[in-house]
């Protein structure tokens, strides 16, 4: 479903500040594929997500969704079929607008016609029921401006409005990173359960190896613009945190150095 073949992409060629984020990644991701995305600082995880969504063009390669190749399309035309989180939650939503506001932008993500909120009393209900799921009461909250929501609320709101059109990708970039352990612990589990309910396709960079090991069915590791690891399914559902060090240590003749990464 999703296929990419050589993607390379060099920053400031032939500068002093040339840098080589992604070198030759080949990657394939099968439908309802949920991959998490562990790394050293610099390794290439957030290039990867913005070469994916279309934000940023790869120098070489190309990238494939359900066969069609993509590279040509830009960040707004992708939008309808990937939905994205970003590591702080006031990415993704409007501080000025109401909960009910921003969840009919999401609405009518990728569809061309105006912006028109057509906030109707069954859109309103629908929006109450999709709120419902997330369990932390932002439904009877609908006319409450996003801006006075928590972290938490808002990545939660995020993750919803990210998934409100049952995107073909979904792309976590340490979304869970910027909050406290209890909140994390909660946009994990709501993660867990869209994911799971809509099988949606996802790639979800983190540098929380517990959270690598428990979430999804499919865990790599890049480094130095490479995935140097790729751990299939049947091996993925073994996996600990002292294999993945080791696995590190053996590829790389070092230890790895962010503590970051192991703790969370
Ligand atoms: N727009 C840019 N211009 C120049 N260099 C860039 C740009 N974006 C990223 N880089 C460089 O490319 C390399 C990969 O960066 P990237 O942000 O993808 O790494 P990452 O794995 O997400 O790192 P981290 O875990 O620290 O967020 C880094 O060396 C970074 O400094």
């Amino acid at each position: 479903m999703l296929k990419l073949n050589q993607v390379t992409k060099l920053f400031n060629p032939n500068t002093q500040d040339e840098k080589l984020a992604l070198s030759h990644i080949n990657l394939s991701l099968a439908p309802s594929d949920f991959v998490t995305i562990i790394g050293s600082n610099g390794a290439g995880k957030s290039t990867l997500m913005n070469i994916i969504s279309g934000v940023m063009k790869p120098d070489i390669g190309t990238i494939e969704v359900d066969g069609m190749e993509v590279n040509k399309m830009g960040e707004h035309r992708r939008s309808s079929w990937i939905g994205r989180v970003f590591q702080d939650p006031m990415a993704g939503t409007s501080p000025n607008m109401t909960i009910a506001e921003n969840l009919s932008i999401a609405h009518k993500r990728g569809q061309t016609r105006g912006l028109s909120w057509g906030m109707t009393r069954k859109n309103k209900r629908y929006y109450q029921e999709q709120l419902e799921r997330l369990g932390i009461g932002l439904e009877n909250r609908l006319n409450a401006r996003v801006g006075l929501l928590s972290g938490g609320e808002r990545q939660a709101l995020s993750l919803l409005m990210a998934t409100f059109t049952e995107p073909k990708i979904l792309l976590l970039d340490e979304h869970t990173a910027a909050l406290d352990p209890s909140r994390a612990a909660l946009i994990t589990d709501l993660t867990e359960k869209i994911v799971r309910e809509f099988k949606l396709t996802t790639l979800m960079v983190t540098h929380n190896m517990a959270q690598a090991i428990q979430l999804g069915n499919r865990l790599i590791m890049m480094d130095k613009g490479r995935i140097i690891l790729d751990v299939p399914p049947d091996k993925k559902a073994t996996l600990t945190i002292a294999d993945l060090l080791t696995e590190f240590e053996q590829i790389r003749g070092e230890k790895l150095m962010d503590d970051r990464v192991v703790l969370g």
